[in-house]
């Protein structure tokens, strides 16, 4: 069986973080396994609380994995700080992990910090270039460019800067960008390919792009080439939301299992 590592924050509601990831890598037949580098506590509602993992827990766990059982492809979410950041990135060196899909979790939809904003350079200078493929959302496309985006040329122009960082592939989402289709663009330094739907009209979008991001990593992880990574999880996303579930009182979370039941 292929094997998926998610190291990512863990959400107590079960929507987003570790526990979606999880939850996409079996639904797609990929073995998940999971480094956690944050505990939120978490509903549909809002962040209530979050407690950080020591950096040497973070890396012992890595070690525990990848001494043990190589993954075919790694999903990164939540990193909290500059410290985390430090451990990963020179993890990911040491193991010299494949298919690194790096989602900059930055504020959760209820607005709260995943990313200390002084770790934002860390990020930049350290993770971004050891990841094969970066999935900003527009806001934090955004914040790594320092550019305000409102089109897809403003897209394009932000996925220019961040491949420009050094990484080869770059997916900025557009789920929040104002307009009727949800565009998703891919740039590889030459090329641009665009991944389009329908919006879907639902409050339930809780944990969009760590599913999103996870079901990249294990079409990587199934051998798929990278293009066609992007649009199977993009198929994959928008049938979970399309059938997302109205749990909680706030932002529920996407149908993960949306083949099954
Ligand atoms: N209402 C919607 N209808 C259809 N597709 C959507 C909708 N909202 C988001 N998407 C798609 O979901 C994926 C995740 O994008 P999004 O921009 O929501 O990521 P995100 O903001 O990082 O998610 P998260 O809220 O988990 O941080 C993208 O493929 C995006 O186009
Ligand atoms: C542990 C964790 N990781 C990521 C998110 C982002 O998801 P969202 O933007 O849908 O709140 C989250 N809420 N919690």
């Amino acid at each position: 069986m292929k094997t998926g590592l998610t190291i990512a924050g863990s959400d107590s509601s079960g929507g987003a973080g570790i526990q979606a990831d999880l939850k996409t890598f079996s639904a797609l037949g990929v073995y998940g396994m999971s480094v956690i580098t944050a505990i939120t506590a978490q509903n549909t509602v809002g962040v209530q609380a979050v407690e950080e993992v020591s950096g040497n827990m973070v890396g012992q766990q890595i070690d525990a994995i990848f001494q043990d059982i190589p993954a075919d492809a790694v999903k990164i979410g939540m990193v909290s700080s500059a410290n985390i950041i430090q451990v990963i990135a020179d993890k990911v060196k040491q193991y010299n992990m494949k298919h690194v899909v790096l989602d900059t979790v930055m504020i959760s939809k209820s607005g709260c910090h995943l990313l200390k904003p002084e770790a934002i350079e860390a990020l930049k200078k350290y993770l971004i270039p050891s990841a094969y493929i970066v999935t900003p959302n527009i806001f934090e496309a955004e914040v790594l460019t320092e550019m305000k985006i409102r089109t897809i040329e403003d897209m394009q122009s932000a996925a220019r800067k961040i491949y420009e960082m050094g990484v080869p592939y770059v997916v900025v989402k557009g789920g929040h960008l104002e307009q009727q289709d949800c565009v998703d663009i891919l740039y590889d330094g030459s090329d641009f390919r665009y991944y389009s739907t329908n919006r879907i009209d639902t409050k339930n979008t809780h944990g969009t792009g760590c599913t999103f991001s996870a079901a990249i990593a294990s079409h990587l992880a199934l051998g798929k080439s990278v293009e066609d990574s992007i649009d199977a999880a993009k198929q994959y996303i928008t049938k979970a939301i399309e059938k997302s579930l109205s749990l909680g009182n706030g932002v529920g979370p996407t149908h993960h299992f949306h083949e099954f039941y």
